[in-house]
């Protein structure tokens, strides 16, 4: 089973969380003028089981396509969120929180270079997935106790082609 890639947007994105990005969402000035805030743009949700921010770098390979979605994993107490270093695209698969996901419950997105993501609490989804060339990341998730971390296996084939 071939997975169509979407252009990645809020309102389709919504089910899964969040879209890290300048454009449509809520900014002022502040320093005097020197600077503009884009204020509030993705829940960060860390706290359940004792939990604390983590703020990471992930300096991520290239996958190649076809890329094979045998599996998907979630983090059932926190969120966590991707915000590229450099203004490249990457993928984003994901399926709504709750159910074990099928290939039929299966979104592929694809972003346009400056948006990040940030996946709700127990959004199921596949490993960061950077296209082309090695690619920072900044990631905010959580440390602490607890198993943060449950993975499925996804039968039928799923692949993303490009
Ligand atoms: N393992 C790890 O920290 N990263 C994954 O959770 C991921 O979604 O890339
Ligand atoms: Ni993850």
């Amino acid at each position: 089973m071939k997975l169509k890639i979407e252009q990645l947007d809020r309102g389709a994105f919504a089910p899964f969380g969040d879209v890290i990005a300048c454009d449509g969402s809520r900014h002022y000035q502040i320093n005097d003028g020197f600077a503009e805030r884009y204020h509030d743009l993705a829940k960060v949700d860390i706290a359940a089981d004792g939990g604390r921010p983590l703020i990471n770098i992930f300096r991520a390979k290239p996958r190649t396509l076809p890329l094979q979605i045998a599996m998907m994993e979630r983090h059932p107490l926190s969120s966590q969120a991707f915000m590229p270093l450099m203004p490249r695209a990457f993928l984003v698969v994901v399926a709504a929180a709750g159910t074990v996901p099928t290939a039929e419950d299966l979104r592929c997105f694809r972003t346009h270079g400056l948006q990040g993501v940030n996946y709700a609490p127990g959004t199921w989804h596949f490993p960061l997935i950077a296209l082309e060339t090695e690619q920072d990341f900044l990631v905010v998730d959580r440390g602490g106790p607890g198993r943060n971390c449950d993975e499925v296996a996804i039968a039928g084939d799923v692949f993303v082609v490009d």
